[in-house]
């Protein structure tokens, strides 16, 4: 009986690891519920420490330096390319596309200072993890309620300015896996062109080869994010916005399509890109910002 009691033991014990290592859809849960847990412990333990200063963007610095780790615990190599781009002292808005909640782990390598996400209103509910992103100065919308969006959206063109911040938005408006982007939501580019400040699109490379949440796939490998140049919007009005979106959704998913078909990862470190008021183009047929030389704040 005690010999029986104790192989039943023995098997509880082993299960779970001959489980993880042949289950694929086992370990793809045990890495998701870790990724979930991760972010629920480490908001709970700084909440506090942000919260002695209040509901500010400086607490971003905490979240990012809190999942920069998880790349290394699951086997993740992130390459960023462009990352330059994004040195300018002025406002500007960054749009990039939305796979899935791993976004995050590429979204703390390229963030710049000053920069807060646009989020659904349902994390602020997810207990200490919505407590850390209000702190942290993330701002809510109500996607269910598209004329309070709006409003959220209205204000934070004249934040922006006043504080100089910069937003980041995932136009998506939802996590997509598919073979392409979704239509994009409208409000990032009304924000640029009500603040008259820049978009900085940024492309994340498919994650199809090492996680999939529909094949429950979730295995170590390379990803790679292209900051591309700026796009101006001084001059723009609430009229052009609907070009605007589809001409940054066509440049965005030419990139990604060109990064899904090219595995070698051996794209050039600038593409030539849609003209711009801000981009000048070179003797090399590229598109290169005009000032490169300012740095983040
Ligand atoms: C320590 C550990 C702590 C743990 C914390 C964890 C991590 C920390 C690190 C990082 C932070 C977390 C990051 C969180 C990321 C979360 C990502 C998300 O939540 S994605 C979901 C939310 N985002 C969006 O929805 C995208 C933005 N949405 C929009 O822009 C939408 O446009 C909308 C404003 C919500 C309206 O939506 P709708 O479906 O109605 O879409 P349309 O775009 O078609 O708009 C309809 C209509 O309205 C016009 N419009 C839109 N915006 C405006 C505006 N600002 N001003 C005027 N008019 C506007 C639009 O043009 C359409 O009209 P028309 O058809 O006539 O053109
Ligand atoms: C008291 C209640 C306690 C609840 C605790 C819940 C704990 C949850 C723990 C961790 C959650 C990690 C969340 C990471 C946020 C990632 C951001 C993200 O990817 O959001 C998805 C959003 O862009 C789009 O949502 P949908 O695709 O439309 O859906």
């Amino acid at each position: 009986m005690d010999v029986a009691l104790l192989h039943g033991l023995l098997l509880l014990l082993i299960l779970p690891v001959l489980l993880y290592r042949y289950c694929a859809t086992f370990h793809y849960f045990c890495k998701v519920t870790f990724f979930n847990l991760w972010v629920l412990a480490m908001a709970t333990l700084l909440s506090p420490f942000a919260a002695i200063r209040g509901r500010c963007v400086e607490n971003m610095k905490l979240l990012c330096a809190a999942i920069r780790p998880l790349k290394h615990l699951y086997g993740i190599k992130i390459e960023v390319l462009g990352a330059e781009h994004l040195n300018l002292k002025e406002p500007y808005v960054i749009v990039c596309n939305h796979q899935a909640s791993l976004d995050l782990m590429g979204m703390v390598e390229v963030i710049p200072k000053r920069c807060v996400p646009i989020a659904k209103k349902e994390l602020l509910y997810m207990g200490t993890v919505g407590w850390a992103c209000w702190l942290s100065g993330i701002i809510f919308i109500d996607r269910q309620r598209t004329g309070d969006a709006i409003d959220v959206i209205s204000q934070t063109a004249e934040t922006i300015r006043r504080e100089n911040l910069r937003v980041w938005i995932f136009p998506e408006g939802t996590r997509n896996q598919s073979r392409s982007m979704l239509p994009f939501k409208r409000g990032a580019f009304h924000l640029a062109v009500q603040a008259q400040v820049p978009i900085f699109p940024i492309v994340i490379s498919p994650y199809w080869d090492f996680f999939s949440s529909k094949e429950k796939k979730f295995t170590p490998g390379t990803f790679t994010i292209r900051v591309l140049p700026r796009i101006e919007t001084r001059g723009l009005s609430p009229k052009d916005v609907p070009e605007l979106t589809e001409t940054v959704r066509k440049t965005m998913v030419d990139v990604f399509s060109e990064m899904s078909s090219n595995p070698c990862r051996d794209w050039p470190a600038e593409l030539p890109l849609l003209p711009s008021t801000g981009a000048t183009k070179g003797t090399d047929g590229v598109w290169h910002d005009e000032d490169t030389t300012g740095t983040s704040d």
